[in-house]
């Protein structure tokens, strides 16, 4: 999470007597239940293959970082549907949003590795949480720095509203009307050893 979300985590300095006080939250409910997302990647990967009639130009690109376990379980169901491997990498977008000013400077940087070459190819791109659409328009930016895809889709867990782009997905797992003043929290078990989805309010 970032600061420029207001699901921005704890952020406190020792340095100094100023310490950034974390944002007070309040669960207000699940959404989704780990098997309710198992169920809703195995929908997505059906609909993934009829809308594209197969899978034999498609490559998958997770965005860092829950959109990448995201893409992986999605290729293997895909794999498993079409009996044939799916190019699948990822993208680390921290160092191309267009708003790094007020991102939270994360001091490890992670290279970039799509893992494979994009040009000509039907590219899904996958995220866990669709919000303002500023992190997919990055990831664009990125992934035409690494070749010229045929075209690129958007796959996303939740899409929750609020863009500040002409940015759509073309598959979701689930639409979540939400205020500004509530965040969706996905949690993964190859993250964060937990998995469902939550919604939660920002109380400050
Ligand atoms: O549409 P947007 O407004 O760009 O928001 C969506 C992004 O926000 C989250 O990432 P974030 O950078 O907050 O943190 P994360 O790496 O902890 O998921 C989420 O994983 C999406 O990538
Ligand atoms: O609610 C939100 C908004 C952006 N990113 C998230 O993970 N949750």
């Amino acid at each position: 999470m970032s600061d420029n979300h207001p699901s921005s985590p704890a952020t406190e300095t020792s340095e100094s007597t100023q310490s950034i006080r974390s944002p007070r939250l309040r669960e207000k409910g699940r959404l989704m239940s780990g098997s309710e997302i198992e169920r809703t990647l195995v929908r997505l990967a059906h609909e993934i293959v009829e809308r594209n009639h197969g899978c034999d130009n498609l490559g998958l690109v997770g965005i860092k970082r829950r959109g990448v376990p995201l893409a992986q379980r999605i290729a293997a169901l895909v794999e498993k549907i079409e009996k044939q491997p799916v190019d699948t990498g990822m993208l680390d977008i921290s160092f191309y949003r267009d708003d790094l000013s007020t991102r939270d400077i994360r001091p490890v940087v992670e290279k970039t590795d799509i893992g494979f070459d994009v040009t000509g190819r039907d590219i899904i791109l996958m995220d866990d949480v669709l919000y303002t659409g500023r992190t997919i328009r990055a990831a664009m930016d990125a992934l035409f720095d690494h070749g010229r895809p045929k075209s690129v889709q958007l796959l996303v867990l939740i899409d929750r509203g609020h863009r500040e782009l002409p940015i759509e997905a073309r598959f979701i797992g689930r639409t979540v009307p939400t205020s500004r003043r509530e965040i969706i929290e996905v949690k993964l078990r190859e993250i964060d050893d937990d998995e469902q989805v939550t919604l939660v309010e920002l109380l400050d």
